[in-house]
């Protein structure tokens, strides 16, 4: 059997070589690969030697010939195939282990010119790995160092299994796609005239012409939004640290695509705080978020938001989830649950409760690199709303000032807000939400819909904050909030009827600030 070594990552690959030698296997090997395998004693053959051409074009060419290339294509079980190897005094390859040029960290650096991406453009590798992976049957392929263990233990037994073989070959496909996927993002967000900048870091367009993106599915799921839609979940190949997709399920029946989508919801708002925080989500909007000095609390007041629509609720903590709010939580319906990390008891709670979804999810704050909505023949791609308003940008334009404690539940509603379908109007007080307006077409029906559920839950709204994701384009949503009881206000501003809206306000006296920028989410 004979192996052709080929990596630019030469993690593990010694210890791997030396098991492939200690198995009898034959070591091939391309220039850095082969000298550092020579270096720690192993007897290999350089490719030069097999192809009888030094590398050449500073690497650009090594293993690109017949003497290479039919070692890996020809077909074992055709007696032509063989025979053409044999008259032209070609070996098989029966094991290729190639890894690509470091594309990827090489653009990602700061001061990466055009000349050094080029560089970077890996043309023998890949050509070998789809020569072997078209061939799997008879040529083993490996490209990621966590599949060596398998292939050794699989080789010590005896053979490589077809099915571990097959799998291997369907990697590098879906490998190289995605190199080249990344080739074409890369070169297709160049600005016009990049190719003209000999030696400078080349000015990059914010979506490239060609965007190419490979999800990996993490799982299938019984059915979709509705039980006639089929659905599965697919994870991006490095999703951003915090994000969901890092999930982890401790208990509880198969997730849905619609626990999902709200685990999302729930996930993404109770990240945004750093006191101990509760959000519960039904239909991707927030039912009750609150924040509190420990879990427990926040759920409590969380809870009594629209303690109805918690029913069945997607609830997320930024916070271990510790006994005292894993009895509280235990005592409501819940589909799903997120937290950073369950102490012994808090899942001791759970065990009698075996359909609740206990999801572990590591907490980090990091936004995720877009967001992407599908339209019938495309998706539109945006940069994510990643703006979280801090004090200092806020401009109070009321006669009367907000109160220390109106501006941290207006900043507290604020944050709401963002997270809920638009459009939004979002009662609160004392680090709570008092009535929740959600995803309808008019405003003042939102302002209108969040009072009456305020309500509905025995809620006062007597000295209430209020947030609009958008302006008021009128005083009739702002008097609405007014009537209902709030005394201060935060929305974005920027209307024609600013002035108006600000009389209004004045009128009401209460205090109004301007955050400068808006939330929609649709
Ligand atoms: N040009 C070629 O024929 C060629 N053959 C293999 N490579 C790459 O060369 C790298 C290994 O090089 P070395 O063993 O010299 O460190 C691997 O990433 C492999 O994918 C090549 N390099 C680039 O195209």
């Amino acid at each position: 059997m004979q192996a052709l070594l080929s990596v630019s990552d030469k993690t593990g690959i010694v210890e791997f070589a030396q098991a492939l030698h200690a198995l009898g296997v034959k070591l091939l090997s391309t220039g850095g690969t082969a000298k550092l395998l020579a270096e720690k004693g192993l007897p290999v053959t350089e490719v030069a030697e097999v192809t009888g051409f030094p590398e050449m074009l500073d690497g650009r060419v090594k293993t690109l010939h017949p003497r290479i290339h039919g070692g890996l294509l020809a077909r074992r079980d055709l007696p032509e195939h063989m025979a053409a190897l044999q008259s032209h005094g070609i070996a098989t390859i029966d094991l290729l282990i190639v890894n690509l040029y470091p594309f990827k960290q090489a653009t990602a650096r700061p001061d990466c010119t055009l000349e050094d991406a080029i560089e970077n453009i890996d043309i023998g590798g890949p050509a070998m790995l789809r020569a072997a992976a078209k061939n799997w049957q008879d040529v083993a392929v490996v490209i990621d160092p966590s599949d060596y263990t398998q292939v050794l233990a699989e080789l010590k037994a005896g053979q490589l299994e077809r099915a571990t073989k097959f799998r291997l070959a369907k990697k590098v496909f879906a490998h190289t796609a995605a190199y080249d996927g990344m080739i074409t993002n890369y070169l297709t967000s160049l600005q016009d005239g990049a190719e003209a900048a000999t030696g400078a870091v080349p000015q990059r367009l914010d979506h490239p012409a060609v965007f190419n993106l490979q999800l990996h599915k993490a799982q299938d799921m019984r059915y979709g939004e509705n039980p006639h839609q089929g659905a599965a979940f697919y994870r991006e190949t490095s999703p951003v640290a915090g994000s969901l997709a890092h999930y982890r399920q401790l208990q509880g029946k198969e997730l849905s695509y619609n626990n999902i989508a709200d685990a999302d919801a729930a996930w993404e708002c109770v990240k945004t705080f750093d006191a101990p925080a509760c959000v519960i989500i039904k239909h991707a909007n927030p039912c009750g978020v609150a924040v509190a000095g420990n879990a427990a609390d926040a759920y409590a007041k969380a809870f009594k938001t629209d303690s109805t629509s918690a029913f069945g609720g997607i609830i997320a903590f930024n916070q271990t989830l510790d006994r005292a709010a894993a009895e509280l939580v235990a005592k409501q319906f819940v589909e799903v649950l997120i937290a950073p990390d369950y102490t012994p008891e808090a899942l001791e709670i759970f065990k009698a409760k075996q359909n609740v979804r206990l999801l572990q999810v590591p907490l980090a704050r990091e936004a995720n690199p877009f967001d992407l909505k599908r339209v019938g023949g495309g998706v539109l791609l945006q940069s994510a709303d990643a703006k979280n308003v801090s004090a200092g940008e806020l401009r109070v334009v009321s006669a009367k000032q907000p109160t220390p404690q109106q501006m941290q539940d207006l900043l507290f509603a604020w944050k709401v807000a963002k997270f809920v379908k638009s459009n939004a109007i979002v009662f609160c007080a004392d680090g709570m939400t008092l009535g929740v307006g959600a995803g309808q077409m008019s405003r003042v029906d939102s302002a209108r819909i969040a009072s009456i559920k305020a309500e509905n839950a025995g809620l006062t709204l007597a000295g209430s904050a209020v947030a609009s994701d958008a302006f008021f384009p009128f005083r009739d949503g702002l008097d609405v909030v007014c009537d209902a009881g709030a005394t201060c206000v935060i929305q974005p501003g920027g209307s024609m009827r600013d002035d108006e809206v600000i009389a209004a306000a004045n009128e009401r006296g209460i205090a109004m600030v301007f955050t400068g920028t808006r939330h929609f989410r649709h």
